[in-house]
């Protein structure tokens, strides 16, 4: 479904060190959720771009769906991307625009008439539970809302993939429960592969089939749930792998 082989990106000039992806190669199955982990600048998001090809790899493949996005032209990518939405940790709502209107811009972007556009928008704020706040601005709604919007937003055209950059990292932990919920739904409901770079690790445990840590640029190592199973272990002292695992392993 998603394929990375061998992607690298480099800041500045190719092999000063400032590598902030390198060498990663990543397979992630249709219609599961895969997460992304690792400490700050360990280059989880710039990963995460590179599977839509926000970011160019600098070397490797990626494809989605079988289609190679790293040969494609702009206007290729641009079509390409209609399958496949992005959700931020800052939201990023248009400000001045209500929140129908906030969700009908990938529509408009798309070519979808003004008729079928406004179905899809209700479509769309009632599976995100919030059918009565179309017509407020993103001003008048609490941070799990403005995050509601934009899961919305991003769904709004169908895509296959829905990829989640920190998306719960500026919210409370009872807000955060309910945007996984929202996750969760579309994934199960919807057959959408979802990716989601956290720092959280009660995210991966609540929500992932599949794990990924990534360290200093590069995949350190990999999870699954249905062959390792996640534990329920709070102990954020402890690594990534024996948080996931728990202490069996280790005593
Ligand atoms: N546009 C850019 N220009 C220069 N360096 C960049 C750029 N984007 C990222 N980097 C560098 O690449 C490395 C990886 O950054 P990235 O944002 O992907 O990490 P991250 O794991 O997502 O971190 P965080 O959790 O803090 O967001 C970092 O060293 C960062 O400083």
């Amino acid at each position: 479904m998603i394929s990375l082989e061998s992607v690298s990106k480099y800041f500045g000039k190719m092999g000063n060190g400032n590598v902030a992806v390198q060498d990663v190669s990543l397979h992630i199955e249709r219609g599961t959720i895969h997460g992304i982990i690792g400490s700050s600048g360990a280059g989880k998001s710039t990963l995460l771009r590179m599977m839509n090809v926000l970011e160019r790899p600098d070397v490797g493949v990626v494809t989605i769906d079988g289609k190679r996005l790293t040969t494609m032209t702009d206007d290729q990518l641009r079509l390409a991307r209609q399958q496949i939405g992005m959700v931020f940790q800052q939201f990023n709502l248009v400000h001045n625009r209500t929140v129908s209107k906030n969700i009908e811009i990938p529509l408009e972007l798309a070519g979808v008439p003004k008729s079928q556009r406004q179905q899809r928008v209700l479509e769309c704020l009632e599976l995100v539970g919030l059918s009565d706040k179309g017509n407020d601005y993103p001003a008048q709604l609490s941070g799990g809302q403005k995050q509601r919007v934009g899961i919305a937003r991003a769904i709004a055209n169908h895509p296959h993939v829905l990829l989640c950059d920190e998306p719960t990292s500026a919210l409370d932990p009872k807000t955060t429960s309910g945007i996984l919920e929202v996750l969760r739904q579309i994934n199960q409901q919807l057959g959408v592969t979802i990716v989601i770079v956290t720092h959280e690790m009660d995210v991966v445990r609540s929500l992932c089939d599949t794990v990924s840590v990534m360290e200093n640029g590069m995949i350190t190592e990999s999870f699954s749930r249905a062959q390792d199973g996640f534990t329920t272990s709070p102990a954020y002292t402890l690594s990534y792998r024996e948080q996931l695992l728990g202490y069996k392993e280790e005593n």
